[in-house]
């Protein structure tokens, strides 16, 4: 368990997991942007979570830096940056970290740890997903806050021994999975919602609540999962546990019905939104391509219908062209 493990990429899921395994005693080191990595060494990093836990990363156990040739020490590289990002930090890995350090992908969407792999070559890449949702500070705020506002296991593709015990720890509890590329496809399902939250600019239960928003995310979920069994993939139960294929008449549900079942399967807290919210507040890129993009691209080739996923596509497009944040707008404009 003394493995180095470098966090490529530190912001929400690179920050929150990295800060649960350096408070577990793990050794990490977050390659950060200068401003994060300023905060993070200055004032420390809080993890706290929708159980009530709340702990500090006192500033004096947090190794972080901007330069790339921190990777050079690792044993274990965890990719946390966005898609877009994807390439770039392929290339530093690249360029310096060890041929037999081992590369997980914590990233969204199904083809991350394919891109990294073929930049990495000869280092082992594997895929992970991350559950839940991580909430981050503030602007101004110190210490940087990280706080996970849903739960879930996070999982790795399996192959390596012991790396999901190396990854599992108090706050983030990880495990070995031997279908990752369906875990993948299964979660993507639920990412379909993260330009919904994005869009409406409501946190993810009020979204959830709303029957109106559900119909929309269960028109996108039909339509990928049509476009996933005419190309023969089989996704794997994400969040919740439901099968796949009973998610869209699951939010089909009355609101009343739906609430109950919801409770019973998802722990969510008011400040959960996603991570797509995220970019558009920031008037950063988001990851609508590598999301709704790759169930578009999927559909295509299959020779199905997606019109509400080029909608959503279309939607955000012009949310981040607007650069005005979240648009809050209403389930009608899917109409
Ligand atoms: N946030 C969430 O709740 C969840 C996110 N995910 C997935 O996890 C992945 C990461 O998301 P998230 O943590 O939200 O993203 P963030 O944008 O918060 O974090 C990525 C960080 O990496 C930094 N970065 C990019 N390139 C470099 C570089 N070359 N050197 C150092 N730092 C770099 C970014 O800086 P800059 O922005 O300045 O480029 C940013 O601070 C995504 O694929 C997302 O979909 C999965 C589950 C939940
Ligand atoms: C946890 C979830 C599904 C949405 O909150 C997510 O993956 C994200 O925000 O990117």
């Amino acid at each position: 368990m003394d493995a180095h493990i470098v966090v490529a990429g530190a912001g929400g899921i690179g920050c929150y997991v990295g800060g649960c395994l350096a408070l577990a005693g793990r050794k990490v080191t977050f390659l950060a942007r200068p401003r994060i990595g300023q905060a993070l060494r200055e004032n420390g990093l809080r993890i706290s979570d929708l159980d009530g836990h709340d702990r500090l990363l006192a500033p004096d156990a947090v190794d972080a830096s901007a330069d790339p040739a921190v990777l050079a020490g690792a044993d274990v590289v965890l990719v946390t940056v966005k898609s877009g990002a994807t390439e770039e930090m392929g290339k530093l890995v690249a360029a310096h970290a060890r041929p037999d350090a081992i590369v997980v992908s914590l990233q969204n969407g199904v083809d991350n740890a394919d891109r990294i792999r073929s930049l990495t070559a000869p280092r082992p890449v594997l895929a992970g997903m991350v559950p839940f949702n991580v909430v981050q500070s503030s602007e101004g705020e110190r210490p940087l806050r990280m706080h996970r506002a849903s739960e879930g296991t996070v999982l790795v593709g399996a192959g390596v021994p012991g790396l999901a015990e190396l990854l599992s720890v108090e706050g983030c509890v990880s495990a070995a999975h031997a279908d990752i590329e369906d875990v993948l496809w299964g979660k993507l399902l639920f990412n379909l919602n993260n330009a919904l939250v994005a869009l409406s600019d409501l946190p993810l239960a009020a979204e959830l609540a709303d029957r109106r928003w559900r119909l929309v995310l269960a028109r996108q979920m039909d339509e990928a999962l049509t476009a996933m069994k005419a190309s023969g993939i089989r996704p794997v139960a994400a969040a919740g546990g439901a099968p796949p294929a009973l998610l869209p008449s699951i939010l089909r549900l009355p609101d009343w019905l739906f609430a109950l079942l919801v409770r019973r399967m998802l722990a969510i807290d008011g400040k959960a939104r996603s991570s797509m919210w995220d970019d558009l507040q920031r008037g950063r890129p988001t990851e609508v391509d590598a999301l709704q993009g790759a169930v578009l691209r999927l559909a295509k080739r299959a020779g199905t219908a997606a019109p509400t996923i080029e909608r959503t596509i279309a939607l955000v497009r012009a949310a981040e062209r607007a650069g005005s944040g979240a648009p809050r707008l209403a389930p009608d404009a899917f109409d």
